[in-house]
C-alpha cells in the first residue's frame, strides 16, 4: 500500500500537524478519590473526575484504584531510536489530553480522512483516567550483536528477567513486551478507548503482544473489594497515602540513575480454576487463603484489620494460620520485610475448554476467568520475585491457580509538562 492511500498514514500526518499546536493542558485538582469509585455518569468533566497527568511519578501506580483497567503488553517493530523517541512523545501528549477528557486532537469535519479519534469516548468524563507505561527488558536488548537502541547500558540491575516459577505456564502470547500501557478508569469504555488510540498511534514503531482487561467492583461500604475468589483482596496493601512507604517500597530512589520516581511493575494473568474452587468448603477455602471470606479477618482474629498472629497455635498444636496458606507465606514477616504495592484486577475471558487435572477430571467449557495480578515496587528482586518465589512453591493456592503469562516493566518517572514519559532515559544515552 502506497502512502497515499494508507488511512493510518494519513492520520499521522494530520495528527502531527494538529498536536503541534493543539496541546496545553493545565494541571488540575490533586483531591484524593475514595478506593475504587462506582461508575461516573455525566457529560461534562468535572475536577474530580481527573487525575493529573503530568508529574513527578506517573498517576495510575499510588493512584488510589479505578473500577476498570484496559493492559496492554507491545513489541516494538522499528529499529530506529528515533522512532521510539517519537513515539514516546505521541503517547504522552495524547495520554494527558485524553486523561484531561478530550480527544485524540481536535475533532474536525474532514470527510475525506479517517477521525482523528475513534469517537467511543465522546461524551463521556474521563472517569479518573490514568495512563501509565512501562518499559520491558527488550527496549535494551541486542539483538544479532547490535545494540538495539543504544540503550544496553542503562538497563536498570533491577529489571531483571523474571526466572521460572514453580508452576508456571506461560504461555508466549500472553508473555513479555517491549512496552506496556496500563490504562485505569471509572468507565470501561474510556480506558479501552485510551489503549485503542494509542495502539492506532503507534504506526509502525510498535504492534500489539498482548492485552488485558479487568474489572474491580466497588464495594457498597467503600471496603476492600472481593476477587473471583470471593475473598477481600488488598487488605494488607502498603497504604498509598504515606509517602515514607512509597519511598521504601514502590519508588526506585536517588541511586536509581534515570528511573529515580518510577517503579517496577510485574504484571501476571492468573487464570483461577472457579468450577474447583467452588467445590470446596468454606473451611478449607479460609485455610488456603488464611483469612475468614466473610469478614476478611485473618484466622484467629475478628476484624479485617486486625494483624496476622502468626504465632497462634491451636489447641492440638497446630498453627491457626496455616504454614502453607495464602497470607502467610506473602507476610513481611516471612519475607524479610519485603511488600508490594499490589493493584490487581479480576478478568473474565468467557469460556474455554478445559480439561480438568482433578477428579472426577471432568472436559468442559470452563470459565477463563482469574486475576490480572499488578504489582509496583522500587525492586522486582526484593518484591515480587522474594515473596513469590516461595509462594510458588509451597502455597495451597496454587492448587487453584496458574500463572498463564506476563512481563516485568520499568516504568518511568512521571514526565514534566511539554516532556514525555522516559525522557530522562533517552536524554542520558
Ligand atoms: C507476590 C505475589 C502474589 C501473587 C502472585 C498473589 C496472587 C493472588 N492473591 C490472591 C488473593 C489474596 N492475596 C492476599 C494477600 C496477599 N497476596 C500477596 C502476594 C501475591 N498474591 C501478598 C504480599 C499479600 C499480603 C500478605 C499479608 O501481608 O498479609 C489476600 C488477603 C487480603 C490482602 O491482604 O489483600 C487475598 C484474598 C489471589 C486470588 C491470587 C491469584 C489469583
Ligand atoms: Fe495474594
Amino acid at each position: 500500500m502506497n502512502d497515499t492511500n494508507d488511512p493510518d498514514r494519513l492520520s499521522r500526518r494530520r495528527f502531527l500537524t494538529s498536536t503541534a499546536t493543539a496541546v496545553t493542558i493545565a494541571a488540575t485538582s490533586t483531591a484524593a478519590a475514595p478506593h475504587v469509585l462506582a461508575k461516573t455518569s455525566g457529560t461534562a468533566s468535572s475536577e474530580a473526575d481527573i487525575i493529573p497527568f503530568w508529574g513527578s511519578h506517573q498517576a495510575g501506580i499510588a493512584t488510589p484504584q479505578q473500577g476498570f483497567v484496559y493492559f496492554a503488553a507491545f513489541d516494538l517493530v522499528t529499529d530506529k531510536r528515533d522512532d521510539v523517541i517519537a513515539l514516546l512523545r505521541r503517547w504522552t501528549e495524547v495520554s494527558a489530553r485524553l486523561t484531561q477528557g478530550q480527544t485524540v486532537a481536535p475533532l474536525t469535519d474532514d470527510v475525506a480522512n479517517p477521525p482523528v479519534d475513534s469517537g467511543e469516548a465522546v461524551g463521556l468524563t474521563p472517569s479518573r483516567l490514568t495512563v501509565t507505561f512501562g518499559f520491558g527488558p527488550g527496549l535494551f536488548a541486542t539483538s544479532d550483536g547490535k545494540d538495539r537502541y543504544g540503550l544496553n547500558k542503562h538497563r536498570p540491575e533491577a529489571l531483571v528477567d523474571l526466572p521460572r516459577f514453580n508452576g508456571d505456564q506461560l504461555v508466549p502470547e500472553r508473555t513479555g513486551g517491549d512496552l506496556c500501557i496500563q490504562a485505569c478508569s471509572n468507565d470501561p469504555q474510556v480506558a479501552f478507548h485510551a489503549v485503542r488510540q494509542l495502539a492506532r498511534l503507534a504506526y509502525d514503531a510498535a504492534k500489539m503482544r498482548w492485552a488485558q482487561p479487568g474489572f474491580l467492583a466497588a464495594q457498597k461500604d467503600k471496603g476492600t473489594p472481593r476477587n473471583l475468589m470471593g475473598f477481600k483482596d488488598g487488605t494488607m496493601n502498603p497504604p498509598i497515602n504515606s509517602s515514607a512507604t512509597l519511598d521504601r517500597y514502590v519508588w526506585a530512589g536517588d541511586d536509581a540513575g534515570w528511573m529515580n520516581h518510577g517503579s517496577y511493575l510485574v504484571a501476571r494473568p492468573i487464570r483461577i480454576a472457579l468450577e474447583h474452587w467452588d467445590r470446596m468448603k468454606l473451611g478449607f477455602q479460609e485455610q488456603v487463603m488464611g483469612r475468614h471470606k466473610n469478614t476478611g479477618a485473618p484466622l484467629g482474629g475478628k476484624h479485617e484489620k486486625d494483624a496476622l498472629d502468626l504465632d497462634a497455635n491451636d489447641a492440638d498444636g497446630n498453627p491457626i494460620i496455616p504454614d502453607n496458606s495464602h497470607v502467610r507465606l506473602g507476610a513481611p514477616t516471612v519475607n524479610d520485610g519485603a511488600q508490594i504495592l499490589r493493584r490487581s484486577y479480576s478478568y473474565d475471558n468467557g469460556l474455554s475448554f478445559t480439561a480438568e487435572r482433578w477428579p472426577p477430571w471432568r472436559q468442559a467449557m470452563e470459565f477463563d476467568a482469574g486475576l490480572l495480578f499488578l504489582c509496583y515496587q522500587s525492586d522486582p528482586r526484593t518484591g515480587f520475585i522474594k515473596i513469590f518465589d516461595n509462594m510458588s512453591k509451597f502455597d495451597m493456592l496454587n492448587q487453584f491457580v496458574t500463572h498463564i503469562g506476563g512481563g516485568v516493566f520499568a516504568c518511568p518517572p512521571g514526565a514534566k509538562e511539554g516532556g514525555y514519559v522516559g525522557q530522562a532515559l533517552f536524554d542520558i544515552a
